[in-house]
């Protein structure tokens, strides 16, 4: 086992160093006209805030990088670290995540520009960043809950199943799902098991192999959300207050305990298998299939929008 593990450990050492190596297969060197998929590292700064009510224990995250909360590895780590940050507040019992964009995504997925023609420096330190956000969002000491007012599709999905509680808008236009398998990728094992514990096995084996995303009825039906609120009804962040109040009232101490128990297994199994998952997303990633088939989401998309 050990020397599985320093041989992975070997990997990732040549992927970091293959970073000053250009992309090699010719077909996807050839870029495509995506223009609006064109942007890569952005500013750490200003893409979360987070607001604390030492009065009522309950801080509140908001998602802001436009136009769609996907997740550029900024974007994870600022979340990651508004999320430590809230725990270090002693006087912070819960956390509320939202979305402040307009639109009311609450979080597009990982952003697809890490993932398409990636920057191979850049990529087991995004893969990382995302599994450090599963692991400081699923653990939190924190109770958590999603307020989740537009689309979550895939990880913006995972960001509400590492929650506590979920309410969403029953809007059909906003669906939630990890729909990875449309894109010709599959979610890593951590996230499926997430999937199953929440929906279980049936409905998730399903939805994984469709891509499913579900309109807010059906994710009410199989257990995706826990609550919906109606369209256009700004209830959603009182009615996330309310269930943050509700958490709050049970002790801290078996609060997290509970917490532990459903979660702790997961947590520990990808701690400590957390190079062997980055080495198998980066060769999964670059494989021509995987590229080609992400090249032809993107065109879907920006046609879409056309
Ligand atoms: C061990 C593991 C092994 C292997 C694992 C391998 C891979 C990793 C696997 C799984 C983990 C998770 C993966 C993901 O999260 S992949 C991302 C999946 N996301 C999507 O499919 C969503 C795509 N977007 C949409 O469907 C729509 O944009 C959305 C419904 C969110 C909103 O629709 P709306 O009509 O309101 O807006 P749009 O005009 O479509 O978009 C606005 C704007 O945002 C840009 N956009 C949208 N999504 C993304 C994204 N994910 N990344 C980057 N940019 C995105 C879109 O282009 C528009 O931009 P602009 O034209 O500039 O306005």
């Amino acid at each position: 086992m050990s020397v599985h593990v320093s041989q992975s450990a070997h990997k990732i050492q040549l992927w970091r160093r293959l970073g000053s190596v250009q992309y090699r297969d010719s077909s996807l060197l050839q870029r495509q006209h995506l223009s609006s998929f064109s942007s890569k590292a952005d500013r750490n700064d200003d893409l979360v805030t987070l607001e604390a009510s030492p009065d009522t224990g309950v801080a509140t995250l908001r998602m802001h990088r436009s136009p769609a909360n996907s997740l550029s590895m900024e974007m994870m780590q600022s979340i990651s670290g508004a999320i430590r940050k809230a725990e270090s507040d002693r006087k912070i019992q819960s956390l509320i995540l939202t979305s402040s964009l307009p639109s009311g995504i609450f979080s597009a997925g990982l952003e697809l520009t890490e993932l398409y023609q990636p920057d191979l420096a850049r990529l087991p330190k995004f893969w990382e960043s995302f599994q450090q956000l599963y692991l400081d969002l699923y653990g939190s000491r924190l109770s958590t809950i999603a307020s989740i007012g537009g689309p979550a599709p895939a990880a913006g999905c995972m960001l509400s199943l590492s929650c506590d509680y979920r309410i969403m808008t029953d809007n059909p236009k906003c669906t939630i799902g990890l729909n990875e398998s449309q894109l010709g990728i599959v979610a890593p094992p951590w996230l499926a098991q997430q999937y199953i514990d929440v929906i279980g096995n049936r409905n998730a084996e399903l939805a994984l192999l469709l891509g499913t995303l579900f309109t807010p009825q059906q994710a009410l039906t199989v257990g995706l959300v826990d609550e919906l609120v109606c369209s256009g009804d700004s209830s959603i962040d009182e009615m996330a207050q309310r269930k943050a109040a509700e958490f709050i009232r049970i002790p801290p101490k078996a609060r997290v305990a509970a917490k532990e128990l459903t979660r702790g297994t997961q947590i520990a199994k990808l701690s400590g298998n957390r190079e062997e998952d980055t080495e198998f997303f980066c060769s999964f990633v670059t494989t021509d299939t995987v590229q080609k088939t992400l090249g032809s989401y993107l065109e879907m998309l920006a046609k879409r929008k056309k």
